[in-house]
């Protein structure tokens, strides 16, 4: 019963219970998952032999205090709303989904109530996962849930009104930056004659490296600049380029996004 349940063993669901385990947080005997397909339920049998498996959501509600549901944002409050009859208020629900407010998951649940935004990059252990806790959390099942989400990276306390541009720079900025690196090795590879898997090496490699630079020098982006822009050079001409337009074009895609958080759920 104290166990934690996991609802959809999907990209999220499943870079959970790996980290969970894998980190040591959680013995394979104190997690119970469960996804819609038999195939994924078979996938993490077969990763984590001797792991709790649930044929039906509901079963996860009966045996679990915990349950972090890691289905999408248009399937979350179905399955919430599917679960609640086997529950009986004690138990402490964690919300992944982007865009599903605490006050509509609390008005289909009572209890305890906390969104978890996650990170795609803490299948590796960076990264950091927003938290935020609904009114009802005591300070045992918050510290539990921190601790648990601890294992796996940096844990941030958010406002729920923080969430959604929290969100676009921590879940969604994988995503973004990734973007980015490949439209530059594109970009390098179709104007010279440098093969595009070289390319895309040495992108990937300098995106890595600069960002553990300013990480670990603590410098300004700005202050990066001043260093490798040499006055009259190369990179002078891009960065000049780059500040000319980008604002705009990232001005519109923080936009864009911020209306698509507003309506994912929905
Ligand atoms: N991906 C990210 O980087 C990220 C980051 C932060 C937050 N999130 C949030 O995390 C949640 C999951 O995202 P994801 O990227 O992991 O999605 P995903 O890969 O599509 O996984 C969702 C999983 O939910 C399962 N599922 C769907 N309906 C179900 C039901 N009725 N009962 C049980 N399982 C069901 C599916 O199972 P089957 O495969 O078995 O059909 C699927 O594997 C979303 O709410 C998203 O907003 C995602
Ligand atoms: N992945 C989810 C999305 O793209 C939520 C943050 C990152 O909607």
């Amino acid at each position: 019963m104290n166990c934690i349940g996991v609802i959809g063993y999907g990209h999220m669901g499943s870079m959970l219970v790996n980290g969970f385990l894998s980190s040591g947080v959680l013995g394979v005997d104190e997690v119970v998952v469960t996804s819609r397909s038999q195939e994924s339920r078979d996938a993490c049998a077969a990763a984590w032999p001797g792991i709790g498996i649930a044929r039906a959501n509901r079963e996860i509600a009966r045996r679990c205090r915990t349950v972090i549901l890691a289905v999408r944002p248009q399937e979350t409050t179905e399955v919430l709303r599917e679960i609640v009859p086997g529950m009986d208020g004690d138990e402490h629900v964690v919300s992944l989904a982007a865009g599903v407010g605490l006050t509509e998951l609390e008005g289909l649940f009572s209890g305890s109530v906390t969104r978890a935004i996650p990170t795609i990059t803490s299948t590796i252990g960076q990264g950091t996962t927003l938290v935020c806790h609904g009114r009802q959390v005591g300070m045992h099942d918050a510290l539990r849930v921190e601790g648990l989400f601890s294992s796996i990276g940096n844990v941030m306390l958010v406002e729920e009104d923080e969430l959604p541009a929290a969100t676009i720079l921590s879940s969604c900025g994988p995503g973004l930056l990734a973007a980015v690196i490949e439209e530059l090795a594109g970009a390098t590879a179709r104007a010279s004659g440098l093969a595009p898997d070289r390319a895309l090496c040495l992108a990937t490699e300098t995106a890595a490296a600069t960002a553990a630079y300013l990480r670990e020098t603590g410098e300004t982006p700005g202050d990066l600049v001043g260093r490798v822009a040499t006055g009259g050079g190369v990179t002078e001409a891009g960065v000049k380029g780059l500040r000319e337009r980008l604002p705009q074009v990232f001005d519109e895609t923080v936009a864009a996004m911020l209306v698509r958080y507003g309506a994912v759920g929905k």
